[in-house]
Parts: structure tokens; C-alpha cells; sequence
């Protein structure tokens, strides 16, 4: 199943530090992104995934995240996460395709495989132009600006909001469905992002995320 054009997405996660942790409250949130108009659901791990293809039918972005100290790659870094998210019901795997290090094989090899022995699309989270040229030369086809700010090379954008310059760079050069995610916190932002000519834009935190939304209010009342 595919991200429609011109989607909101809504990403649905919780950390295990969060109150909302568990598939509970994230296919909780799920239906109310649905019932709010959302139009595609981005969801972290097996039990998260499996308890929101129980209630809805949109199409989910799946990711697992799996912390290594040896490796900065976290989002769905190798094979045997993706077929366990395809296993639990996401129609497209979601993973880090920057340049950067990983354990296994390379991002490239495993974008093919995903595509050839999991059947499932892959939505490409990569942090610079060069790494979404290359995401797309290898199969991917979402690319997304998810992880500008979070990656050394990119580390000053995270201050200065979400990394518009890219998206317009990423629409202008690489022939590929291209989605805004990362920082966009704002209804204003995200209809920046299509008149940009973003495919979709993913929004989490601002959505999802009441302990930081809650702490926004809170700086602003002190
Ligand atoms: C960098 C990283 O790990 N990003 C994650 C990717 O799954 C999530 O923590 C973000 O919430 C998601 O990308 C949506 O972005 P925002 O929450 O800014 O709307």
C-alpha cells in the first residue's frame, strides 16, 4: 500500500522512558490521527505495528529501532528487524540509509533485499542530498528528510528547524516521491512543505508527544 500524495502522516511513537510507551496507547493514538485525517501511520516495533494494523487499515510506515553503542544507525539497521516489522503487519520498512557506519551489510544491499525477499517498500531516512540520490539509486522509494540534524555532518540544522533546504533540493534532483519529516511542528510548516513539493510530511512530536508539548507550554509560562 502506498503513502498517498499529498499525506499527512502521523508518527506514532513512545519511548520506553514515556508514559504512552506500549502498543495500548500507540494504537490509541493511531485511531486518533485517523480520525483527525491523518492518511498514513509511521510506528516503532513489532508489538507497536501489530496492535495498530489491528485497528486501522491506513498504510503504516514501520521502523524498529534497535540501539547499538558500536554504531550511530538505529532506525531498522539490518534485515532481521525489517522482516520482523513486515512480519507484524507494516506495509512499508522504514530505515536509516545516511552514509554513516553499521554493523551487517551495506544499506545499499539491504534496501534490494527488503525490496526482493520481503515484498515491501522502502522509505529512506537519510540526512544529506548525496544520501538520497543514493537511497534512490538503490530502490528506495520514499526518500525523507527525517534525520538532517541528527547526524554529525548535520548536527547545526537541529536548532534552526526542519531542514526545508534540503526538501527543495531532494524535489528539485532526485525523481522520487519525496517526504518532509523531521521538526515540522507547525500547520504553517507543513503547508510549507507542500507548496515545496513534498509527496507527504510526517509529524510526530508536535502530534504525538504530549510530555514535550506539555514542556513547550511550560518554558512559555516561566
Ligand atoms: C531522529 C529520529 O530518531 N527521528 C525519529 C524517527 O522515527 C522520531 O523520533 C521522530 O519523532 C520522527 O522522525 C518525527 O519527527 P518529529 O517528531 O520531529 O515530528
Amino acid at each position: 500500500m502506498q503513502i498517498p500524495k499529498g499525506a499527512l502522516v502521523v508518527s506514532c511513537q513512545a519511548r520506553a522512558d514515556n508514559p504512552l510507551h506500549g502498543p495500548v496507547y500507540m494504537s490509541a493514538m493511531a485511531r486518533a490521527a485517523e480520525a483527525g485525517g491523518a492518511r498514513g501511520i509511521r510506528a516503532n516495533g513489532a508489538d507497536d505495528i501489530k496492535a495498530i494494523r489491528a485497528v486501522t487499515a491506513l498504510p503504516i510506515i514501520g521502523i524498529a529501532k534497535v540501539w547499538d553503542d558500536r554504531f550511530p544507525v538505529y532506525i531498522t539497521p539490518g534485515f532481521a528487524q525489517a522482516t520482523e516489522i513486515a512480519a507484524a503487519g507494516a506495509d512499508i520498512v522504514g530505515l536509516d540509509a545516511t552514509a554513516r557506519p553499521r554493523d551487517g551489510e551495506p544499506v545499499e544491499r539491504l534496501i534490494g533485499r527488503i525490496r526482493r525477499e520481503l515484498g515491501r517498500e522502502v522509505f529512506a531516512d537519510i540526512a544529506t542530498l548525496e544520501e538520497g540520490r543514493a537511497a534512490h539509486a538503490a530502490g528506495a522509494t520514499y526518500i525523507a528528510t527525517t534525520l538532517s540534524g541528527y547526524t554529525e555532518e548535520t548536527a547545526s540544522r537541529k536548532a534552526e528547524g526542519p531542514d526545508l533546504e534540503l526538501l527543495s533540493a531532494l524535489v528539485a534532483q532526485v525523481p522520487a516521491p519525496i517526504v518532509a519529516e523531521g521538526r515540522f511542528d507547525t500547520p504553517d510548516l507543513v503547508a510549507e512543505a507542500f507548496r515545496r513539493g513534498a509527496h507527504a510530511v510526517v509529524v510526530g512530536t508536535a502530534i504525538t508527544n504530549p510530555r514535550e508539548i506539555t514542556r513547550k507550554f511550560v518554558q512559555a509560562a516561566s
